[in-house]
């Protein structure tokens, strides 16, 4: 199966599935496209000179999500959702190339110099029939001390029209944090989500690893992920004018639904390791 690679990006192309266009700056997958129709979001303005992260597509929040806390200070000094989406990424090696699927990992370049903690962060993506793996491996390589992060893989999925959208299988309470109601801690009140307004939910600790986008009419895509345990659902509705990167009418054509392990720092002891995955298919 064709694996093209060039200066800025790796494109991926399956009998089935064509392309996966993914860019060496933040192990960005800018584009996903099955049966002719492109399944990632990626605004029409988006930056993609490698001066500020891509607006658009599955962008990487690593080793912090969201604003930075307010200590230790190398991860005070962070900028939002870290800097894994504005490193530079190398091809490791193509762990399968064949009929089924093709699957390449990805180095993630060193941190700024400030951040001085031992770790190896990876990135499988595979592409199969109608589906899209993408796997965050993270190791504390240290001898001696522990390395805590945060991580999620933050995924704008393609709709028709968001404000149809109802986001299905998020379980009846769970807690959440609010981010337009000033970061208020709610419980779910259960059934379908509905995307009709500027929404930025963290929830947190889901029993389900599974959640649809469902377009209004039953068509749409499934997001299921494993060692995740949280997931951002974001969409700024006509808040979104304020980006100077989105489209006009871009917060029309995308929800964020994004797996991640952010309510708390992970922490992993020298030598361990965290491998986390998410899977988006056709629904
Ligand atoms: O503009 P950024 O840094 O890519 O962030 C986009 C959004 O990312 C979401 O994950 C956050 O919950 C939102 O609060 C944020 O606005």
């Amino acid at each position: 199966m064709p694996i093209e690679k060039n200066e800025k990006s790796l494109v991926i192309t399956t009998e089935s599935v064509r392309p996966v266009n993914h860019r060496w700056y933040g192990a960005h997958i800018t584009s996903w496209q099955v049966d002719g129709k492109e399944r990632l979001f990626l605004s029409s303005k988006a930056v993609m000179d490698g001066s500020k992260p891509i607006r658009g597509g599955i962008p990487i929040c690593f080793p912090i999500f969201s604003a930075p806390p307010s200590s230790p200070p190398e991860y005070a000094a962070l900028k939002q959702h870290g800097f894994a989406r504005t490193l530079t990424w190398t091809l490791d090696h193509v762990v399968m190339d064949r009929s089924e699927g093709v699957s390449v990992r990805l180095l993630s370049g060193p941190p700024p110099a400030e951040f001085k903690h031992d770790y190896r962060l990876s990135y499988v993506v595979t592409l199969a029939k109608h589906q899209l793996s993408t796997d965050l491996h993270i190791v504390n390589t240290s001898k001696s001390e522990d390395f805590k992060f945060q991580a999620l893989l933050h995924s704008y999925l393609a709709v028709p029209d968001a404000k149809k959208v109802k986001i299905v299988g998020l379980d009846k309470g769970t807690e959440y944090i609010d981010k337009e109601l000033d970061f208020k801690r709610e419980t779910w009140e259960g059934g379908d989500l509905a995307m009709d307004k500027a929404t930025d939910r963290v929830y947190q600790n889901l029993k389900t690893k599974e959640l649809k986008v469902d377009n209004g009419d039953g068509s749409g895509l499934n997001v299921r992920w494993r060692e995740f345990v949280d997931c951002t659902i974001w969409n700024p509705s006509e808040g979104g004018r304020s980006m100077p990167d989105m489209e006009e009418g871009g917060w029309d054509r995308y929800v964020c639904v994004e797996p991640g392990y952010v309510h708390e720092f992970k922490t992993l002891k020298p030598g361990e390791e965290f491998l986390a995955q998410q899977v988006i298919s056709i629904a």
